[in-house]
């Protein structure tokens, strides 16, 4: 287990169950080479931009997740949990616009891009298993993107390659290294926790557990679409995997 694991969900409980079962693809998504570009600063503009216009259109579907989860809600305080977290990405889509004002880039300029192969197939995987299953299956397909964007915060705080002056994607960071927005990853985590023993956790681990791992790496594939835009834009030593 890598020290990680620690923040997010208790010992024992299905979160870190889940997080451990896909270990490997858990770390692909957490420290992709993309993050890595993020934290020392080298991440091509390209790439960011690209994956920015689709994170903002990931958000408008990821909200519309996150209004399923309303109405399978099994109270009324789960219910505000969820009505919180709408209100939260419809912010996060604030720091999406402003960094695309920057560019010169409105509105109605990202709202109209095409959604890419990448950005449909997360959301509506997502969006799908909260249909066809219960508020367990549609939690545990929402957890990698609130908890992985937490963890990816607290790696690149703790990377010794980290560029903390001057780094184009401060923004972001702080966005996510916002201590509000990791107590709402931890709360996140918690959910998981206690939905797991109201609601059969354990006895249906090999199916969350699928459901787990492949949003984990559907986020990795998320951030490769920006890299993939930005091919022939990075020099060689910034494709090593380090
Ligand atoms: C691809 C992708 N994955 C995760 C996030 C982060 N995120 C999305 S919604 C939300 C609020 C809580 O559910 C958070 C933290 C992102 N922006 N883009």
């Amino acid at each position: 287990m890598d020290t990680w694991t620690e923040g997010f969900g208790q010992e024992g409980g299905l979160f870190r169950r889940l997080r451990e079962a896909c270990a490997a693809d858990w770390r692909a998504y957490t420290w992709h080479p993309f993050v890595q570009g993020l934290s020392d600063g080298t991440l091509p503009l390209a790439a960011f931009r690209r994956y920015l216009i689709q994170d903002y259109l990931f958000l408008i579907h990821f909200a519309r997740a996150e209004a399923l989860a309303v109405f399978k809600a099994e109270s009324v305080e789960a219910m505000r949990e969820k009505a919180e977290a709408i209100r939260a990405i419809l912010a996060e889509t604030e720091m999406h616009l402003r960094y695309c004002a920057s560019w010169g880039l409105t509105e109605a300029d990202v709202r109209a891009a095409p959604e890419s192969a990448e950005t449909v197939s997360y959301t509506r995987y997502v969006i799908d298993r909260g249909l066809a299953g219960d508020i367990l299956d549609l939690e545990v397909a929402l957890a990698p993107c609130t908890v992985g964007y937490a963890e990816v915060a607290q790696r690149i705080l703790a990377d010794p390659r980290r560029r903390a002056e001057g780094n184009p994607y401060q923004s972001w960071i702080d966005t996510y290294a916002d201590p509000g927005y990791q107590a709402m990853a931890k709360a996140a985590a918690a959910r998981i926790d206690a939905l797991g023993e109201s609601h059969g956790g354990h006895a249906r681990f090999a199916g969350l557990s699928a459901t787990f791992a492949e949003a984990a790496r559907l986020e990795a594939r998320f951030w490769q679409q920006g890299l993939d835009a930005a091919e022939g834009d990075m020099v060689p030593h910034e494709k090593v995997q380090r």
